[in-house]
């Protein structure tokens, strides 16, 4: 059963030089009890999409498309409404969790101040769950009583972590949590990750990194952006085994592999640079960066394909109705 469903989602920038086009026809599903991973590179708009369906703040535009989230659309939902389900239906782990917690209160008061907003009278039970999840997080019950400064980088995104999923959300987004963490720490976060799925603390999580390397670990499911659109989308294993995607395939070769020295391995880096989003080309987006360009690619923008059970990718050389 799918807990989101984004349809055509389009969500621009506006600026003095016009739209610039972050998120522009994006369609997804995040299915009940799955981690759903959305990878590319930077500025593919990765945290735009991600940021949309909780709070939209200019230069932010919603130009057209819905996200359906338990039979909500997310983007046509009042203020008041979006603020009651944040933490406890959808909540976020922000890009730079580690300095996401207001720095003026002590753990326990951030808690007991969200917790209030959503209708919790019984402080002691509250501070009760504070202290269980903390040691779920392998941080001590002291850390209720400190104030973010006092803790670690790594202790701040675990407490930041306990924070955003206090109240049992259906779906949290872990927004780029491992980018700033050594890899040991990464683990770590990834695995308290799939624990609060075990445990029934979130139903499903979508997970946005710019390391595919990562959801190879963590997520059911992938989705590649570029530029703004779905290059991509399909189950984790065939995305990294049977990649059909140009840029996928780019994505995948510029991964170390494991056991080879960096000075023996040939990495590719993905030739050429982002395209602009101000002014998008024609066609494929990919087209200038790929090795496989055609003519058509710089005229025509190319449609998903089905290439495998329930794995697309929008290019010319798959054929289906692009040809
Ligand atoms: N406030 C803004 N005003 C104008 N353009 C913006 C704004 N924020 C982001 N953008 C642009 O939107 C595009 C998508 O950015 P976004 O941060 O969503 O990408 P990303 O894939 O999450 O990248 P990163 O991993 O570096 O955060 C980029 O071209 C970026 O320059």
């Amino acid at each position: 059963m799918s807990l989101l469903t984004v349809d055509n989602l389009k969500i621009y920038y506006a600026t003095p030089r016009g739209h610039v086009k972050a998120v522009d026809g994006v369609s997804f599903d995040v299915r009940e009890g799955e981690v759903f991973g959305i990878a590319g590179e930077s500025g593919c708009g990765k945290s735009t999409l991600v940021h949309s369906l909780i709070l939209r703040k200019p230069p932010m535009v919603h130009m057209g498309g819905k996200a359906i989230f338990k039979g909500m659309d997310l983007m046509t939902m009042d203020e008041r409404e979006s603020r009651r389900i944040r933490y406890t239906e959808l909540s976020i782990i922000p890009q730079y969790a580690m300095n996401a917690l207001n720095p003026t209160k002590k753990i326990k008061d951030i808690v007991w101040d969200l917790a209030r907003e959503h209708g919790h009278t019984d402080r002691g039970e509250l501070e009760k769950l504070l202290r269980e999840r903390l040691a779920m997080v392998k941080l001590s019950p002291k850390v209720a009583d400190m104030y973010p400064v006092e803790l670690s980088g790594g202790m701040r995104q675990r407490a930041t972590m306990v924070v955003s999923t206090l109240l049992n959300p259906d779906l949290l987004i872990a927004d780029e949590v491992t980018s700033a963490l050594d890899v040991t720490t990464q683990r770590v976060v990834i695995e308290l990750l799939h624990h609060f799925m075990e445990v029934g603390i979130v139903k499903s999580i979508i997970f946005v990194t710019h390391d595919l390397a990562l959801l190879d670990k963590i997520a059911d499911r992938v989705m590649i952006l570029y530029a703004g659109k779905v290059a991509e989308i399909g189950p984790t294993e065939e995305i990294i085994s049977s990649p059909a995607h140009p840029y996928t395939r780019l994505l995948l070769d510029s991964l170390p592999k494991m056991g080879v020295q960096y000075r023996r391995q040939k990495l590719k880096g993905i030739p050429g640079y982002p395209v602009s989003l101000l002014n998008p080309p024609k066609g494929c987006r990919f087209y200038t960066r790929c090795p496989n360009v055609m003519d058509r690619c710089g005229e025509l923008e190319p449609k998903l394909v089905e290439v495998g059970p329930g794995h697309y990718a929008a290019c010319h050389l798959l054929g289906g109705e692009n040809q």
